[in-house]
């Protein structure tokens, strides 16, 4: 990290390179409306991408609260963006996230702030669906972890396939959500059907 900016190391190489797309793209990269595109785009980049810096575990165990309730916590309609790892264009939606404490909480920003931290690296969206679940299974120890991903992909948008309204699901969990019933509430909770 550049302690000078928010911005990571190498900005400058990374703009280069972008004014050289910009020229294999067709355009006058010295025209006055691109003169600073590069640096935004490479700006804008280095923001898309910031998780690859960040710690989601430290996350999490650095607001690490001893309570005794054990029922369902539920943080729904977190939204994320992400870039596909196969298109680098943006896939985005919204994350629901669901866990029964086993001795300790986390503060529920942190939920959503371990959602962006995955979200901003080149993904697709079952890993990210994992990797989610995964640390918050790993720091909280929970009785059950579950995680649901919704989803639309712009790579099947805007080019491709070209279908702007299907979105794809993905779903991860474990422990005490390996029963279809503890599953089930989650989805009526986060669908307002309870
Ligand atoms: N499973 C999964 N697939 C993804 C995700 N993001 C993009 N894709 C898909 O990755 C696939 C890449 O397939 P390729 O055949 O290598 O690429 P392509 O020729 O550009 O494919 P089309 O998109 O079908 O034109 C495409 O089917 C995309 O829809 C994701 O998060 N998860």
């Amino acid at each position: 990290m550049n302690p000078e900016t928010e911005y990571r190391d190498g900005l400058d190489e990374l703009a280069s390179h972008y004014k050289h797309i910009l020229t294999l793209l067709g355009e006058d990269a010295g025209r006055e409306g691109l003169i600073k595109t590069p640096m935004r785009v490479a700006k804008a980049m280095q923001v898309l991408t910031r998780g690859y810096g960040m710690d989601a575990h430290k996350v999490l165990t650095d607001a690490l609260f001893k309570e005794d309730y054990n029922q369902m916590v539920i943080v729904k309609d977190i939204d994320f963006f992400s870039l596909c790892e196969h298109h680098m264009l943006p896939f985005y939606g919204k994350v629901h996230v669901a866990y029964i404490p086993n001795g300790y909480i986390t503060g529920l920003s942190k939920i959503a702030r371990v959602v962006d931290i995955f979200s901003h690296r080149l993904q697709v969206q079952e890993r990210m669906t994992l990797q989610i679940k995964e640390c918050i299974e790993q720091t909280l120890h929970p009785l059950g972890v579950m995680v649901v991903v919704e989803a639309k992909h712009m790579c099947m948008q805007m080019r491709g396939v070209e279908k702007q309204n299907s979105i794809t699901t993905t779903s991860d969990f474990s422990g005490a959500f390996n029963q279809a019933k503890t599953r089930q509430e989650f989805m009526n909770l986060i669908n307002n059907k309870a």
